[in-house]
């Protein structure tokens, strides 16, 4: 597998040429700003009367309407969310989609599952940052960068691998490492791990943790701690070194804790599950459910959230946090 770096991307690619950031969001207002800085001329199409919009002005972008922004973009990234992508693609991009220009995605969901088919005669790329947003733009600020996939769906000028790493470099992902990729694979793999490990799996585990030491009458303050904040410092610890590192750090009575409990909390059913939740993905069901989801006006989405919102951990972690003024203060806007 051959990694991209810094001396394999060529920002001259993108000279003379105008990069359409559409949707100012987390990957967005992040993409779009570092390739600024990286020097690269970025138009931001952002709809006006939200906090974004009020954001990109902030940041000293000038944002336009979609189509505007299509309409002027050589490279026409679009970070709205996947759900809102093919409506906005119908309706403002594909009317500006013009021989030689290139469609660019962070996520390969509308492509892969056919909600947005693009004209043959443009390149459809993908570098997708294996980060979140806001990370993408402050690990940039620091001199470091977010590693990310790209992906090339058709290639009609001959040049879109060029053009995807160019774009790589200017988001400042081949500072840390840049891999091929496919459509089918990114967004299947992606799917499955934020809904098994990253996001899914994470977020019921640290529930069930939290709830079985409250339930057993510990204060649910000593279960935050145990069961959500020291996660944070155990992953920094996975992130730098891997599983050894990590158990290189703890004591060895949690070392012999995890060798010997952790296959009784992810169990062979756990893994079966695992299973069927990658065959949801591959088969498109979980595609399907999601779009219909959309289209209904998202009733279980919203409902699940609010009730999430108001977990006695989400309660008790606010108030520790707020505790520790040394922790970055994040705004939800
Ligand atoms: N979040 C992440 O870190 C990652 C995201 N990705 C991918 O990047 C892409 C963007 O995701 P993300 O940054 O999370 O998106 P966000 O939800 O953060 O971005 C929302 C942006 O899109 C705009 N928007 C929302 N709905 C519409 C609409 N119907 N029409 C026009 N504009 C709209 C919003 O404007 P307004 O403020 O007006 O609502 C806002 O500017 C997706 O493909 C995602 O899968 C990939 C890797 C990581
Ligand atoms: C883990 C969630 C993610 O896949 C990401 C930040 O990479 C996303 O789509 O937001």
């Amino acid at each position: 597998m051959q990694i991209f770096y810094e001396a394999d991307a060529d920002l001259n690619v993108l000279r003379g040429k105008k990069v359409a950031v559409i949707g100012y969001g987390s990957q967005g207002h992040a993409q779009a700003q570092n390739l600024r800085d990286s020097g690269v001329e970025v138009i931001v199409g952002q709809r006006p009367g939200s906090a974004n919009y009020d954001k990109a002005v902030e940041d000293g972008f000038e944002p336009v309407s979609a189509r505007e922004a299509a309409e002027e973009g050589d490279v026409i990234q679009i970070l709205t969310p996947d759900h809102a992508q093919a409506a906005l693609y119908h309706q403002d991009v594909a009317p500006c989609m013009k021989a030689g220009k290139t469609l660019l995605f962070s996520h390969g969901f509308n492509i892969h599952y056919g909600q947005i088919l693009p004209p043959a005669n443009v390149d459809v790329v993908m570098v997708a940052p294996k980060g979140p947003g806001h990370l993408v733009r402050s690990e940039y600020v620091r001199g470091a960068g977010v590693p990310a996939l790209y992906a090339v769906h058709q290639d009609a000028t001959g040049h879109a691998v060029q053009t995807a790493l160019a774009y790589a470099k200017g988001i400042g992902a081949t500072r840390a490492g840049v891999l091929e990729t496919t459509f089918k694979e990114e967004t299947e793999t992606d799917l499955f791990g934020e809904q098994s490990v990253l996001c899914g799996g994470v977020s019921e585990l640290i529930k069930a943790g939290f709830d079985t030491l409250v339930e057993a009458g510990y204060q649910p303050e000593i279960a935050f701690f145990e069961c959500m904040h020291e996660l944070k410092l155990i992953v920094d610890l996975i992130y730098r070194g891997g599983l050894a590192y990590m158990r290189y750090s703890i004591s060895d009575t949690a070392e012999y804790g995890d060798l010997t409990r952790g296959k009784r909390v992810i169990t062979e059913e756990t893994r079966k599950e695992m299973k069927k939740i990658l065959g949801e993905i591959q088969s498109g069901a979980f595609a399907r459910d999601w779009i219909l989801e959309n289209q209904a006006g998202r009733p279980m989405f919203r409902a699940t959230r609010e009730s999430e919102k108001r977990l006695l951990l989400e309660e008790v972690g606010s108030r520790l946090r707020a505790m520790m003024p040394f922790l970055d203060a994040v705004k939800m806007i």
